[in-house]
């Protein structure tokens, strides 16, 4: 058993859980490269014993599917569907995408994050926006922090010609990150083209026409997200990446050599080994609400380690920002009730960035908020 974005009705919703948004004080600044110089670290990246990580972790036998094989059509939907119903990850292996692009974008990583602090605040990511540097969200949460740094930048599908990752490296950093820009805009066209290929076994897995979800996302409003994850002097306090569900459609996901991301499955935390010519695929809340939750958002986090840091690149599938989600008829026929409200991503991703922190009730909560503010679609 999985812990899922659960859904209640609203009316069972007793209560919205308490968040940690950080309220117009002083933003503290933590420089990650000064803080695992100190011999404790400071209260505000100690998490609570309950979420602390677990020692000797099982690893999880995680379902994979091969782009490469003559059979993919057949057996890939139905690993999907038994991975999608119980846990939402799976592995894609021979996916085709180029192995020096990935190994360019993993090392690239280090040409931004090593830089000092003044140089990464450049591009700092402003209150209410999801793109930018974000140092273990200083001025966004007062607790619970996140032994981490992010850059996070969109990537737009719709105008092919459009060069929007290359241009916001060049236009935020500098011509000296043009090279740089390159490889994230190859990398995203690469993952984007890889998320549509997904799109459609999610579509014979579902049970509805192949071209369905490849043509819901055909044009998408992407996020890419590069985690940088130091080394921590007491990794067992902390977390590198909080206990989340997606709020996106699907995370493409790429480990370097280091161990950290877990999954909470069958009522325990499991460790996905990293295999760097595979990516981890997925199923994020909005994708679970198009399946009416038929395909499942789980909750994952990731740890932290003493000796060496860790880097993952995760690109989010998001659909275009006005398109309403809702499930296809198809699914709904099948089915006797609706489970979440028809919403939009940019409506989701709003209440991601300036309202809540997601967490495991993320969707559940949303919904509530769609329902009570009675947003119109
Ligand atoms: C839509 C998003 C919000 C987050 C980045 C993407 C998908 C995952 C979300 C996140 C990683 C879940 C854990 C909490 C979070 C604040 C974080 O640790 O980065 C989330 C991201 C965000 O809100 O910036
Ligand atoms: O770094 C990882 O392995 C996971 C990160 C993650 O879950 C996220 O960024 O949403
Ligand atoms: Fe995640």
């Amino acid at each position: 058993m999985a812990i899922l974005c659960t859904t209640t009705s609203p009316a069972e919703k007793e209560h919205e859980p308490k968040q940690d948004l950080e309220k117009d004080q002083t933003p503290l600044i933590f420089n990650p490269s000064l803080l695992n110089l100190q011999s404790q670290i400071p209260n505000q990246f100690i998490w609570p014993d309950e979420e602390k990580p677990s020692i000797d972790i099982p690893e999880l036998n995680v379902p994979f599917i091969d782009l490469s094989s003559q059979d993919s059509t057949l057996e890939a939907p139905r690993v999907i569907a038994e991975a999608c119903t119980k846990h939402g990850f799976f592995l894609v292996v021979n996916h085709g995408v180029s192995e020096s692009l990935i190994s360019d974008a993993q090392r690239l990583m280090e040409r931004f994050f090593d830089m000092p602090l003044a140089g990464k605040q450049k591009a700092q990511r402003k209150p209410g926006e999801s793109c930018g540097y974000a140092s273990s969200f200083t001025g966004r949460f007062s607790t619970k922090l996140p032994w981490k740094e992010t850059l996070s930048f969109q990537f737009s599908n719709e105008n092919s010609g459009s060069r929007t990752v290359q241009d916001y490296f060049s236009d935020t950093l500098g011509q000296e990150f043009e090279q740089v820009g390159k490889v994230y805009q190859d990398y995203c066209e690469a993952m984007s083209s890889l998320s549509l290929k997904i799109m459609e076994l999610m579509g014979l897995s579902l049970g509805v026409n192949r071209d369905y979800f490849r043509g819901f996302f055909q044009e998408n409003d992407s996020i890419m997200r590069l985690n940088h994850y130091p080394p921590c002097q007491t990794p067992e306090l902390t977390l590198g990446t909080g206990p989340h569900c997606d709020p996106s459609s699907l995370t493409i996901l790429h480990q370097d050599h280091v161990n950290g991301l877990q999954v909470f499955v069958d009522n325990q935390w499991q460790s996905i080994r990293p295999n760097p010519k595979a990516f981890v695929v997925n199923i994020g809340d909005t994708f679970m609400a198009l399946s009416n939750g038929i395909f499942k958002s789980c909750l994952h986090r990731a740890v932290v380690n003493r000796e060496s840091a860790r880097k993952s690149m995760a690109f989010f599938l998001c659909p275009k920002k006005d398109k309403v989600v809702k499930p296809p008829s198809d699914i709904l026929e099948k089915m006797t009730t609706r489970k979440y409200p028809d919403f939009t991503w940019s409506m989701f991703l709003e209440f991601t960035q300036k309202h809540y922190r997601a967490d495991v009730n993320t969707l559940d909560s949303f919904s509530n908020w769609v329902i009570t503010n009675k947003n119109p679609i």
